[in-house]
């Protein structure tokens, strides 16, 4: 059951990276740091990674936040090889990041360079060291939180990310809002809370993203986090491009 509906969505999914308008997209991560991907997964969909939840077999780890002090709540990463649905979007979102990670990375003056392909891009990872896989399912109950974070896993790191909204909020589940902060050099943080329905993704700069300024780009430092979740169930998929340590 949840093969076959997984596998008509990953057409879905894949279809969807190809008819987004990414120029405008990137536009929008340049601007504001984070841009949303409207109906990336279908309800069916959703419900299907959520319900891998339960299952003991697939994952690598499982994280209890409240053990490390990153919040409250629970996520499992997913070991290789990954659910059809969510190596086909790894795969299908990162070609499409790629050129905005590696204008970034020209305007704050850094060497790497982002190869076109996911697969090549895991294999600098793997170089590196890091080789187990990173995309992950969160599960937040009432009174649930993630706190403000950065997902780094080793020097190797694609500066985009993506998170899927899995539950449908003031349905399944209220409160639990995706929050965003900006420390820009020397000003107050800034803080954007991004409005998700069921399926909906956003697409965020992983730990600083160039701004441009009167003498050229400076660098600001982004967080991202979930406030909490005031009542039900809220299911989130990540999907980071670098693998871990
Ligand atoms: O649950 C969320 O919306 C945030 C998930 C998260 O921290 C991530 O995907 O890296
Ligand atoms: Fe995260």
């Amino acid at each position: 059951m949840i093969v076959s509906s997984a596998k008509s969505d990953i057409i879905d999914g894949v279809a969807s990276t190809v008819t987004y308008d990414w120029t405008s997209i990137h536009k929008t991560l340049d601007t504001y740091g984070n841009a949303v991907l409207p109906a990336l997964l279908s309800a069916d969909t959703c419900r299907s990674l959520a319900a891998l939840y339960a299952a003991e077999a697939g994952f690598r780890s499982r994280v209890v936040m409240a053990r490390h002090g990153f919040g409250m709540g629970e996520y499992k990463y997913w070991a290789y090889p990954l659910p059809p649905a969510v190596q086909a979007l790894r795969t299908a979102l990162y070609p499409r990041l790629a050129p905005l990670a590696n204008q970034w990375a020209r305007r704050l003056g850094e060497e790497v360079r982002y190869p076109d392909r996911h697969a090549d891009f895991l294999a600098m990872c793997h170089e590196a060291g890091q080789a187990r896989p990173t995309p992950l399912l969160l599960r937040y109950g009432p009174g649930d939180y993630n706190c403000l974070h950065q997902d780094l896993y080793g020097e190797r790191v694609f500066p985009l990310q993506v998170a899927v909204l899995l539950s449908e909020p003031e349905r399944d589940f209220t409160g639990g809002e995706f929050v965003i902060t900006e420390q820009r050099p020397r000003q107050q943080s800034r803080a954007e809370v991004v409005p998700l329905r069921q399926g909906d993704a956003v697409v965020f700069a992983v730990h600083h993203r160039p701004v441009s300024g009167s003498r050229g780009s400076y660098r600001v430092t982004s967080r991202h986090g979930v406030s909490r979740v005031r009542s039900g169930q809220r299911h989130t998929l990540g999907i980071i491009f670098h693998d871990a340590l």
